[in-house]
């Protein structure tokens, strides 16, 4: 710990003192030292290392990572990762804090920095202390990715649709099948790959399916192309080819069969980070569109005197504020292991998205025709913004 708060203090205002998971307890909306601390922390990362980079990212679809190794070496690349395996530890409350501050800078570059934590969750929620030791320690020790390979071609939103399967073979399972969207793809040092292990298609979800731990270098495994994407551009997706790829029994997580409930209890520690991104983005489009509008004057006054805009600045603000909160409170029940955790985290990565979505297609229109162009920020936000409303899916349930 105090090494990480070593890394931390060069970047910090303030000192650190103890950085814990304070989520946990009564439900506060108001933020500990600590919390205060660790969003500052990113907001200061984000302002020097982010912002400034953001453009050239969006239009060249680089990879940023000199920005990445920058986030690794001060603790914030792997946030969640727990302190035994070398990260820092977060509470999913406290990640959604980076999170929402990165995104403000860039979500592309954000989803870069920490999207690996979506494969880790898997490790660390099912993970024997061999694998966490193996996979969580070597992502610590350098800026290494991860990517949680389970969406298919003709399995997006229906993951019991997945049709990559796993054949055991003696010691070893054979892995054969296609990936498709995988964020991190071509870059991961380790895949978690959902594979149907139970060829009966009336086997219920619950026991069809097996997660594994896949290194990325194992014969068969294929990265395909980067994909050209709307928005959040420098991110690495691809699609990617098993053929007859041969993975040790001792990388089956939890058991055969365990896979699909893994994969969903990860969508409960991951939702709520990725609404809290959305918020990100929607902050920044309300920030860009506010100060517009009191610099530009029409009618012999700023725009935001006229009542069209206010009332959509207004909204605006009106959205951020009830998403932010949203992501918290979803944060927080997962924080506290409350059960349903899976209803909150979808309502706060649902009502996110679309509220991200809404303010930054308003920010564009408060900028009029400059809205439209390149040349200003608010176009960029509003192609970044429409993938909240497609990865990561969401699940209701009833609480
Ligand atoms: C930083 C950001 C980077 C972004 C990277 C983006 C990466 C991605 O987009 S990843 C892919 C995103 N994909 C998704 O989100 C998938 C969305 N789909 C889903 O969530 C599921 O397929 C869903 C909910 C529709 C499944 O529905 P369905 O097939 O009807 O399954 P369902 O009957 O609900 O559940 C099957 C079993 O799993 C169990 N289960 C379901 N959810 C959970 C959960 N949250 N926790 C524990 N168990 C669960 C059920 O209890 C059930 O068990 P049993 O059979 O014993 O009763």
């Amino acid at each position: 710990m105090l090494k990480i708060i070593q890394k931390l203090a060069p970047i910090s205002r303030k000192t650190c003192g103890t950085i814990r998971s304070a989520s946990t307890g009564g439900f506060s909306i108001n933020l500990s030292n600590e919390q205060r601390d660790i969003q500052e922390l990113a907001r200061k990362f984000t302002k020097d290392e982010i912002t400034p980079k953001a453009a050239y990212h969006d239009r060249t679809g680089e990879f940023p990572y000199d920005i990445v190794k920058k986030a690794h070496a001060i603790g914030l690349m792997n946030s969640t990762l727990p302190q035994e395996y070398g990260g820092i530890g977060l509470s999913v409350f406290d990640a959604c804090l980076v999170v929402e501050e990165m995104s403000f800078g860039c979500s592309g570059i954000q989803v870069a920095i920490t999207s690996s934590g979506l494969a880790q969750s898997p490790v660390i929620l099912a993970g024997n202390e061999q694998q966490k030791k193996k996979y969580l320690g070597r992502l610590a020790e350098e800026p290494l990715f991860a990517a949680f390979a389970v969406t298919e071609p003709g399995a997006g939103s229906d993951v019991n649709g997945v049709k990559t399967k796993a054949e055991k073979k003696g010691d070893e399972w054979v892995l054969n099948g296609q990936k498709m969207w995988i964020t991190n793809g071509g870059i991961a040092n380790w895949y978690f790959v959902l594979a149907r292990t139970n060829p009966d298609p009336k086997a219920p979800a619950s026991k069809a399916f097996t997660g594994f731990i896949v290194e990325a270098d194992t014969p068969g495994v294929t990265p395909g192309r980067k994909e050209l994407n709307m928005g959040q551009r420098c991110s690495d997706t691809r699609g990617i080819t098993f053929e007859d790829v041969r993975v040790p029994k001792e990388n089956v997580l939890l058991g055969e069969g365990a896979g699909f409930r893994v994969a969903m209890q990860t969508f409960d520690k991951t939702r709520s980070p990725v609404a809290a991104a959305a918020v990100g983005v929607a902050s920044r489009a309300l920030h860009e569109a506010l100060n517009y509008s009191l610099q530009r004057k029409t009618f012999g006054v700023p725009i935001a005197q006229h009542q069209a805009v206010s009332t959509l600045l207004a909204d605006m603000g009106i959205g951020v504020e009830t998403a932010r909160l949203m992501s918290r409170k979803a944060a927080w029940e997962e924080d506290n292991k409350n059960p349903n955790t899976a209803y909150y985290a979808s309502i706060a990565k649902c009502y996110a998205a679309d509220m991200a979505n809404k303010v930054a297609s308003d920010a564009v229109q408060v900028f009029g025709g400059c809205g439209f162009n390149s040349e200003y920020p608010v176009e960029k936000l509003m192609r970044d913004a429409k993938i909240y409303q497609i990865y990561e899916g969401w699940h209701m349930v009833k609480p």
